[in-house]
């Protein structure tokens, strides 16, 4: 059995998860694990629970029944604060502060060191706006100092909801290539996205429709037991293939060696 101090064990495992908004069910008793250090893509529709996920794991949705473990600890304690970050699909940014002065800011309260701050601000390409009022920029800019702050502090899971809307494509590119440093770093990212296109950059992949998961595996292995060649056609096909020609639970899984699903 893996133990939380065990390397290999994930980063997060989710079990049994049910979550309600506003009274409405949304996830149904889901169980997922997220290996460490890999990029892990969560993809779905829109309304699928993507974010409602995300938000469980890092302890900002309360939850009706379930266990959530990230890095050992129950999601949202305290000993998560700094080794855990979230960037949300709304840029959280003080409009009248500049680039730099914001991630000045956020690595204070983190207590990250100055150095982080420069680092944080090449790593997302931010060099050319770092002067500039936050609130004058785009919203793909303003995402990107969202990112940038998460950065801060090197935390070891990132939860990244749609980071690449509003991007260009070289600058997707970019982040894309930014996302597999971390990751062989061994940072865990667990990156949300409603283009199947970006699957393909993903270690493995989590397809979820109506706050259940349809498949957990690597983007070969989907192709692989769909019978198809890209993740679009993959998601459409255990769709239609229904529940039962699924495995346990109506999804496909299979397990990474040492990374158990969680029961
Ligand atoms: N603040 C809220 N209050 C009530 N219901 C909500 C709230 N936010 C989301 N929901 C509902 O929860 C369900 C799941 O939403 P969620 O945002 O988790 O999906 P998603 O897959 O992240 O979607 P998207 O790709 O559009 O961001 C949806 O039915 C949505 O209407």
């Amino acid at each position: 059995m893996v133990t939380h101090a065990d390397a290999a064990a994930p980063a997060v495992v989710v079990h049994d998860l049910h979550v309600r908004r506003m009274r409405t069910p949304v996830l149904h008793g889901l169980s997922v694990a997220v290996p460490r250090g890999r990029i892990v893509g969560l993809l779905g529709p829109s309304g699928s629970g993507k974010t409602t996920l995300m938000r469980s794991i890092v302890g900002v949705q309360v939850v009706d029944s379930g266990t959530i473990e990230v890095l050992g600890h129950p999601a949202g304690s305290r000993e998560l604060r700094t080794r855990v970050a979230y960037v949300t699909q709304q840029a959280s940014v003080y409009d009248d502060l500049t680039v730099r002065q914001n991630i000045r800011y956020f690595a204070r309260i983190l207590g990250a060191p100055a150095s982080d701050v420069d680092e944080a601000i090449e790593r997302t390409e931010l060099g050319p706006y770092e002067q500039r009022l936050a609130g004058s920029l785009s919203g793909g800019q303003r995402g990107r100092v969202s990112l940038a702050a998460a950065l801060l502090g090197r935390p070891e899971v990132l939860v990244l909801d749609e980071p690449t809307v509003g991007l260009d494509p070289v600058l997707r590119v970019q982040l894309w290539q930014l996302f597999h440093e971390l990751a062989a770093a061994g940072a865990t990212l667990l990156v949300s996205s409603h283009v199947m296109d970006e699957a393909k950059r993903c270690d493995r992949l989590l397809l979820m429709r109506d706050g259940e998961l349809l498949a957990d595996d690597t983007v070969d292995g989907v192709l692989a037991f769909t019978g198809t060649d890209d993740v679009e056609a993959a998601f459409l096909e255990l769709i239609a293939r229904g529940e039962p020609d699924l495995q346990p639970h109506g999804r496909h899984v299979l397990p990474e060696s040492g990374t158990e699903a969680a029961p």
